[in-house]
This record gives structure tokens, sequence and C-alpha cells, in this order.
């Protein structure tokens, strides 16, 4: 299996290397998909992220989501200047808001002038991917982020009668991010489902 560093490499290149057009279509495409699933729609707070790095962009799905009256909030890690919690946390975001760089340039909301939701209380959160498989296996960039913050949902007291087991994690990519099966590590959290700008898939890990 080749390693994840290796795999991240050629994924980022992949995505990056797609057109405005490509990149257009894609963000389209994502929203189309979002605008059938039930998961989406009866989700009243929703976590997205701010594109970077030839992700898919979400503008158009949080456009849509706050058409129809759904909270958005944005990853939140900050800029690396003040000592504040090392977890990944989630702000609300609302179109027009005034947004700042993190320490890896990826706009965010300010802590300031933004309110801070408990990652439990998000219905549905949309996971950056750099690759994903069909099995709910995800590779990120690589700084663990999105695995520690829904670490909880590893517990095995997570029931499904359990606060825990929300929010419904779902990874975004392209369709060309595809892999036939990840390498995982003990501390990967899974996908339920994923959302290309072709396809909306439930992974097999939850059927
Ligand atoms: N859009 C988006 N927002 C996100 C994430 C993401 O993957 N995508 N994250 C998901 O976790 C968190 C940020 N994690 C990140 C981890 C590594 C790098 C990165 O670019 N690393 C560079 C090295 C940069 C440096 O050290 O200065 C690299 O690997 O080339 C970026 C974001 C929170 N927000
Ligand atoms: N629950 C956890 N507690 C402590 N460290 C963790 C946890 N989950 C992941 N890590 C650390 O994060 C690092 C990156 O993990 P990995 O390569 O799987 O990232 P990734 O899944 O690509 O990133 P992300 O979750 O941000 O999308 C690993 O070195 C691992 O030690």
């Amino acid at each position: 299996m080749k390693e994840k560093n290796e795999i991240r490499r050629q994924m980022r290149a992949a995505r990056r290397a797609l057109t405005p057009e490509q990149q257009d279509q894609a963000a389209f495409g994502v929203m189309s998909q979002l605008s059938t699933q039930s998961c989406f729609l009866f989700s009243q707070h929703i976590g997205f992220y701010w594109a970077s790095d030839g992700e898919v962009d979400l503008t158009y799905a949080m456009d849509f989501a706050q058409r129809l009256g759904k909270r958005c909030y944005l990853p939140v890690i900050g800029d690396g200047t003040k000592r504040v919690s090392p977890r990944m946390q989630f702000y609300e975001y609302r179109q027009g808001m005034p947004l700042r760089p993190n320490r890896f340039g990826i706009l965010e909301p300010d802590r300031r002038f933004s309110r801070r939701i408990p990652v439990w209380c998000l219905n549905m959160v949309l996971m950056p991917l750099v690759s994903f498989d069909h099995f709910g296996g995800r590779l990120g960039m690589g700084g663990g982020f999105y695995d520690r913050a829904f670490a909880y949902r590893k517990s095995k007291t997570n029931t499904y009668l359990s606060p825990f087991s929300t929010p419904a994690l779902i990874g975004v990519a392209h369709s060309c991010q595809a892999s036939t099966r990840l390498p995982s590590d003990d501390w990967d959290v899974a996908m339920e489902g994923i959302v290309t700008e072709s396809f909306a898939a439930l992974c097999n890990n939850v059927l």
C-alpha cells in the first residue's frame, strides 16, 4: 500500500491541476448533489470549510444553505500567535462576514465577531478531503485536525441514542481524488458519506 504522504502529494497535485472552469463545475455539482440529500436538507447546523489548495469550493453550497435558513459554520484553528485550544473549533459564518487567514493562509471567522458551536451540536460536517475510498477511508492534509475533533465518534459508548453520534461526517472531494483503498491508522475517523461533483454515496462501513 502506498504511503499516505505519497498519495497526498499525487492527489493534491491532481486537484490543483483542475482548470477554473472545472473547479466552478465541481462547486456547482457538489451544491446540486447536496440539494438532493435528505441528510443535508434535514440539517440545520452545518460545518463547511473555506476552500484552498484546489479543494471543491463550497460557497455555492453555503449560499444555498443560507437561503434555506440553515446556519453555516467554518473550522477555526487560529493564526498560531495566541495560545488557544489546540482543538479545531467551529464558528458561525454569515455571508459577507470578514474572514482572517489562519496559520496556513486559509480564511476563517474571527473568534471575536463570531459564535462558536460545540462540534456535537452540528448536524452535519462537510470535510475537506485529499483522497477518499468507498469504505469510509479519508485522507486529509495531514494535520489530524478532523481526526482529533471527532475522535469521540470512535468511542464504544457512542450508540445511536447518544448525543455523541452527531454530526454526520460527509467528505467532499473531486471525483478524481478517489482511491481504491486508503491505508488507515488507529486514530482515523471514518466518514459516513461522500459527495463529489458527480455523485453522493453512503460509505460501506455504515451499511
Ligand atoms: N479548507 C480547509 N480548511 C481546513 C482544513 C483543510 O484541510 N481544508 N484543515 C484540515 O485539517 C484544517 C487545516 N489543516 C491544514 C493542515 C496542513 C496544511 C498545509 O498546507 N500544510 C502544508 C505545510 C504548510 C506549513 O507548514 O506552513 C503542506 O503540507 O504543504 C493546511 C491546512 C482546518 N481548516
Ligand atoms: N485522536 C488523536 N489524538 C492525538 N493525535 C491524533 C489523533 N488523531 C490524529 N492524530 C495525529 O494527527 C496526525 C495526522 O494524522 P493523519 O495523517 O491521519 O491526518 P489527516 O487525516 O490527513 O488530517 P485531518 O484529520 O486534518 O484531515 C498523526 O500524526 C496523528 O498522530
